[in-house]
């Protein structure tokens, strides 16, 4: 797990210990751990600090000073240091600790942009210290033209020395807001992100994780003070210690009947995908409503499945999945029982669509996840903002430039839970709390019929959590011992986890497994198959608790 909080949490933990005057040791912690990053990336591209040439960008606030402290412990390893002032000021301190160490000091305007510019570009180390937590809006007027002009000179750096500069952001690569990742203007892509006191929503969120590189955090003791993480990530090992396996007490209604309402005469395919996932995924039973022709195929694919035309009000599941390949008459009414049903649901494709309509006389509830991608979203929310629910619905553009924030705005226009699957899937309850995102999937996963699947397993975890309560819950506890957080900000989202947010958490789960799954059969593009869920499981913890 990797919980990430808003740039303002991470200020608000700060302010005690600035109130207490120690603002100057914080600045040194972070700057030190900021320098011992700088000398790894250093030995990395050349083998040695002596003789490296780093240029720092330097703005007028605090991120300013840590990348100046950072500079001068460089100078005095032989490197070569030149800051260049891209605000009215420097961090005083910083800047003579640079002078004191033998480096050099000098502002933008009076170097102009083109000779800065090439500065930047013949650097070995580029230190982006213009903005940070403080930061309001992307970046504006000299030090944007800069960064354009180097991000345009860059392709032409490699080609002619096959080395670049290194670029090592302190806090945040400079222009990407730390709440959200989106970044309104040019940024500086980095190698290396070294944060402090806490990771930010921006390094785990698209866009800003894409140019935050690598990304480490290093304490600065202020870490007690910080509130419920805005983010948290979930990881593969996670995924070992929370997906449920049977033990020898169990049966198969013990372990979660999933039922499936997916595919039709024209897509028979969603049928397959949903049912074989849901039953390698671990079902205890899945049971498969739809017509003849595909029930034959099911039974074909897998003889464990139990097929009927019978309607959900007719039969018994512990949740149900609904919507993929789903377009004739019958599915529909069945999807819209499904809607109906008390049961927790996965609500896919179709399933989305019936929501928006159904939105003009209820709204949903936290057990039924629905699972757009972008462009479903936008339908979703544009039929939100006609039943009145928001203000306005955004574009394709605006989701995938701040998917937490529309996933989360869905949610709670809703009423359900809202999986956003992307690049990087974010999974948002409708009570607000943390979102939890998962990236551990290959890019091969943006494939057709690859939501199918994730539908089909995430039935089968909603099915395990809606039977076995308890069970889940005490797995949940368990994991929270050993998880990064402390105070406040753990007993916080133990409290978000074992309400509303325990969907959100089975849903970003089965979003994980999906992921795994998708390397599990070597980087290839077929990241849907039943034998790679299987191998995903059990590449795992093979021990629960019973
Ligand atoms: N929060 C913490 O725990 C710690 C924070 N530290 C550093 O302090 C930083 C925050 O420092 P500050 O509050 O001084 O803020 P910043 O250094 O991020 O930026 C503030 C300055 O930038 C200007 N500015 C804001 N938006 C701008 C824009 N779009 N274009 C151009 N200029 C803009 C402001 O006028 C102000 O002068 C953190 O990111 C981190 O690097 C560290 O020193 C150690 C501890």
């Amino acid at each position: 797990m990797i919980p990430a909080w808003t740039g303002q949490a991470v200020r608000d933990a700060e302010r005690p210990f600035l109130d207490a005057g120690e603002g100057p040791a914080l600045m040194r912690w972070a700057a030190h751990g900021l320098a011992l990053e700088c000398v790894s990336v250093l030995r990395r591209a050349r083998g040695s600090v002596a003789g490296a040439k780093v240029v720092v960008l330097a703005g007028s606030g605090n991120n300013g000073g840590d990348a100046l402290w950072a500079a001068a412990d460089l100078r005095r390893r032989g490197a070569g240091v030149e800051v260049i002032s891209t605000g009215g000021r420097l961090h005083e301190p910083g800047a003579d600790a640079v002078r004191a160490a033998g480096g050099r000091c000098a502002a933008l305007p009076d170097m102009g942009i083109g000779t800065a510019a090439r500065m930047c570009l013949a650097a070995d180390l580029l230190l982006d210290g213009v903005l940070g937590t403080g930061a309001e809006g992307g970046l504006r007027g000299p030090v944007g033209e800069l960064v354009e002009r180097v991000n345009q000179g860059l392709p032409e750096r490699s080609r002619r020395t096959s080395r670049r500069p290194q670029v090592v952001a302190v806090d945040l690569p400079s222009g990407v807001e730390a709440d959200t990742g989106r970044s309104p203007g040019e940024v500086l892509g980095a190698v290396s992100t070294v944060t402090f006191g806490g990771t930010k929503a921006a390094h785990v969120l698209p866009p800003g994780r894409w140019l935050s590189g690598t990304v480490s955090n290093v304490a600065i003791g202020i870490e007690g003070g910080l509130p419920v993480p805005a983010v948290v990530e979930l990881e593969d090992r996670d995924l070992d210690l929370l997906w449920p396996r049977p033990t020898p007490a169990d049966h198969k209604y013990t372990r979660g009947v999933v039922g499936v309402v997916a595919g039709s005469p024209r897509y028979p395919g969603a049928a397959l995908l949903c049912t074989r996932s849901a039953v390698a995924a671990g079902a205890g039973m899945v049971r498969y409503l739809g017509d003849e022709n595909t029930r034959s195929l099911v039974t074909l694919s897998n003889p464990e499945v139990v097929s009927s035309d019978e309607d959900p009000v007719d039969v018994h599941v512990q949740a149900w999945v609904a919507g993929p390949g789903a377009v004739d008459d019958d599915q529909r009414r069945r999807i819209d029982q499904v809607l109906a049903s008390e049961e927790p649901a996965v609500l896919d494709a179709g399933a989305i669509a019936a929501v928006g309509q159904l939105l003009g006389e209820r709204r949903l509830d936290a057990r039924q996840v629905l699972t757009p991608h972008a462009g479903e979203l936008v339908e979703l929310l544009t039929w939100c903002h006609a039943w009145g629910l928001i203000e306005r619905a955004p574009s394709r553009e605006e989701v995938e430039g701040d998917p937490a924030g529309w996933a989360g705005t869905a949610a709670t226009a809703t009423g359900a839970t809202v999986l956003l699957k992307g690049a990087v899937t974010v999974v948002a309850a409708p009570s607000g709390g943390p979102v939890v995102a998962v990236a551990n999937g290959s890019p091969w996963l943006a494939s057709a019929g690859s939501g199918d699947c994730l539908a089909g397993l995430a039935g089968t975890l909603l099915a395990h959590v809606a039977g076995r309560p308890d069970r889940f819950d005490r797995q949940v506890q368990d994991w929270l011992e050993a998880a990064p957080l402390e105070g406040g900000a753990l007993e916080g989202f133990r409290d978000h986890v074992s309400g509303d947010g325990r969907w959100a958490l089975a849903a970003a789960l089965a979003a994980v497994l999906h992921g795994r799954a998708s390397t599990a059969g070597g980087e290839g593009p077929a990241p849907c198959r039943p034998e790679y869920i299987r191998a995903a499981l059990t590449s795992g913890n093979p021990h629960p608790r019973a």
